[in-house]
């Protein structure tokens, strides 16, 4: 990979955006690196969660303006159309996904940020829906995602005012979901994705499942069935009979009487 450093610890994947020369910005070739890399964690049965993560000064710096530029309307739209359905995919995954953002996301950066389930921020991150201010709108479904997201009004506001924001302004509408001290960010991380792979695999892909079906509109009463399976798939797990056993213990019993 030349765009992209990839590696895996245990259960929890990393993909680190590397073209710091061009300010991490998603030329063809990340593209491609993006497609192949996402197809192969998708088929990867032991991972839980999914990071995304730039350098210290940048996350992702938005579409190649260089490459983009050569380009009429007409042929940046198969582009475009391409890097949504990434984005989609993205979306799409069984695994928890993380956009880890420290440092400037802009523009399609931002799309990247709306596209994944959770976003941790350092405090001195950035965020900002630039296509505005260049005359165009956001192109790869991050636009919408991030209505969805944060509601259609601030959506909105954002997307029209191209301003950027920091990244207690985000976690105060809800773009943002955890923001930690630069100097503590990475240990912070890790202790977080600690906490939020705990549960089994298919417990966080049930969840996950519930999460995506809630999003698009499917009720309640139409789900309860996909969930009674997924706690039935997780009922004879050593996790569950484990922790169910420590629950009846006598020792605990007693304890919990005094
Ligand atoms: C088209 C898709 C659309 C979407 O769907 O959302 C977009 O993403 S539009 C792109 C939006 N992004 C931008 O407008 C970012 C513009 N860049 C900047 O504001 C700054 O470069 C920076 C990211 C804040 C970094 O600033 P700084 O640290 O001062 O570095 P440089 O400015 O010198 O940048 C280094 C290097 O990178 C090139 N660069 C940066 N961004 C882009 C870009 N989006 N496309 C192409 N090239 C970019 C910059 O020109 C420098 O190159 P050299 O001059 O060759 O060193």
């Amino acid at each position: 990979m030349n765009t992209l450093i990839v590696s895996q610890e245990n259960e929890i994947g990393y993909i680190y955006f590397n073209r710091p020369e061009q300010a991490n910005t998603i030329n063809e070739e990340m593209i491609e690196e993006l497609e192949i890399t996402i197809e192969q964690f998708s088929q990867n049965d032991k991972l839980k969660a999914l990071i995304f993560r730039g350098y210290r000064e940048i996350f992702v710096s938005g579409g190649d303006l260089n490459q983009h530029q050569q380009m009429s309307g007409n042929q940046v739209y198969p582009l475009l159309y391409r890097v949504g359905k990434l984005l989609d995919q993205i979306a799409k995954l069984n695994v928890i996904t993380i956009a880890a953002v420290e440092g400037k996301a802009i523009g399609g950066g931002c799309e990247i940020v709306s596209s994944c389930d959770f976003c941790v921020a350092s405090s001195s991150a950035t965020f900002q829906f630039i296509q505005a201010r260049l005359g165009i709108t956001t192109a790869w479904g991050g636009g919408s995602r991030l209505m969805k997201k944060i509601g259609t009004k601030k959506g909105l506001q954002l997307l029209l005012t191209g301003e950027q924001i920091s990244s207690h302004q985000g976690h105060h509408i809800g773009l943002v979901d955890w923001v930690y001290e630069d100097e503590h960010f990475t240990h912070s991380l890790k202790k977080l994705l600690k906490k939020l792979t705990r549960p089994s695999k298919p417990a966080i892909y049930t969840f996950k499942k519930m999460a995506q079906l809630v999003e698009s509109g499917v009720s309640p009463s139409q789900i309860y069935p996909l969930e009674a399976q997924g706690c039935a798939e997780c009922w004879d797990l050593e996790k569950h009979q484990k922790s169910v056993n420590y629950i009846l213990s006598p020792l605990l019993k007693q304890k919990s009487n005094e």
